[in-house]
């Protein structure tokens, strides 16, 4: 964590690390994986002078790596960086590293482990700096530090920090069966806990009283942290998820259909079912009901409802 943080405060430090670094690639926003032998996938494992030689191959000169993005550091003090190199030939750098930039929602499904995250904390970062180029109090261009850990203003000096909106999820029961809503944007089937973005002023618990009234029109008579979880879909979000109970008496569903497309109770019997349903990837028919993916963190609350019920 030191050394890490050592290289956010320090340019030259910073610098000295990326001539040595492993590179995370990215194009447009979408990782580079490689499959391997048993048809798993895995990011691409480049160091920088790898990405030097691809750099001078595509025709692009050596100061592109000073976009690299620092993202963390291996357990033996090797840094870890990222960079997008969406203004070149794709096809190309693809076949000379052997891999393919994929879409970052179907990358954080099909990678496993530390490796989904770091990717998904990756490109939030690059995402950040793409739409940050400029003061909002100035409107002048704002620099970057070596690491990426922040952008000043020119003009006004002004620090801005990559930032991320606070959204609480949960997973509301009524003591035998847990309360499940989708989306009209959702994938055909999938039903997840609720969530909702905090309004500014806002604790945790406040945001998940309203939300939970505002969606359903349930009253929320007690709660538990359970865990987080950044989420960078569509853009960077901080999740806090919890459980929260209802008292069966007052189970009665009032759901806003301008919010929600469905929302209803599930026992844990279909609930248990769904977890043994795959998450469907797209093509052929979606099952009627299934549930998010091990990554997401509406999976961990489920899965806990699940062991909590049972216990
Ligand atoms: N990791 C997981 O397991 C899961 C993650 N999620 C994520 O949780 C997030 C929130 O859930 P959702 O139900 O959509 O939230 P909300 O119920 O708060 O509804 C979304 C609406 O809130 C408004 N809004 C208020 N503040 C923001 C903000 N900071 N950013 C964007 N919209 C804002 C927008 O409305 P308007 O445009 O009208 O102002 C938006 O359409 C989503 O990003 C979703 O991807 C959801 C379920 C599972
Ligand atoms: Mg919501």
């Amino acid at each position: 964590m030191r050394f890490l943080n050592g290289l956010k405060q320090n340019d030259d430090v910073c610098s000295v690390a990326l001539q040595d670094a492993h590179m995370f690639l990215f194009h447009r926003l979408s990782p580079l994986l490689q499959r391997n032998h048993q048809g798993t996938f895995r990011t691409t494992e480049l160091r920088t002078s790898d990405v030097q030689s691809l750099l001078e191959n595509l025709g692009s000169d050596r100061t592109l790596l000073q976009e690299a993005v620092l993202i963390g550091c291996t357990e033996q003090n090797q840094a870890q960086f990222c960079l997008d190199i969406g203004g070149l030939d794709q096809a190309a750098a693809e076949e000379l590293c052997g891999g393919t930039f994929v879409d970052l929602r179907k990358s954080f499904f099909l990678l496993s482990g530390a490796e989904a995250p770091l990717v998904a904390k990756a490109q939030a970062l690059l995402r950040w700096h793409k739409t940050s180029g400029f003061c909002s109090a100035t409107g002048q261009p704002t620099h970057r530090n070596q690491a990426g850990s922040q952008r000043t203003c020119s003009s006004s000096a002004i620090i801005y920090y990559p930032k991320m909106s606070p959204v609480v999820i949960v997973l509301v029961s009524d003591g035998e069966r847990c309360l499940l809503g989708r989306q009209a944007t959702f994938p055909r089937g999938m039903y997840s806990a609720l969530a909702g973005f905090c309004d500014m002023g806002e604790t945790l618990e406040e945001t998940l009283s309203r939300e939970v009234a505002e969606e359903v029109g349930l009253e929320v008579k007690s709660f538990s942290f359970s865990s987080s979880q950044h989420w960078p879909f569509p853009q960077s979000s901080f999740m806090m998820a919890c459980h929260a109970s209802v008292s069966p008496a007052h189970s009665q569903l009032c759901v806003d259909h301008s919010e929600l497309e469905d929302a209803r109770w599930f026992s844990q019997q279909e609930v248990l079912c769904a977890l043994q349903t795959p998450p469907h990837r797209g093509g052929g028919a979606a099952p009627p009901f299934w549930l998010p993916p091990k990554h997401a963190v509406a999976h961990r609350l489920i899965t806990e409802w699940i062991q909590n019920t049972r216990s």
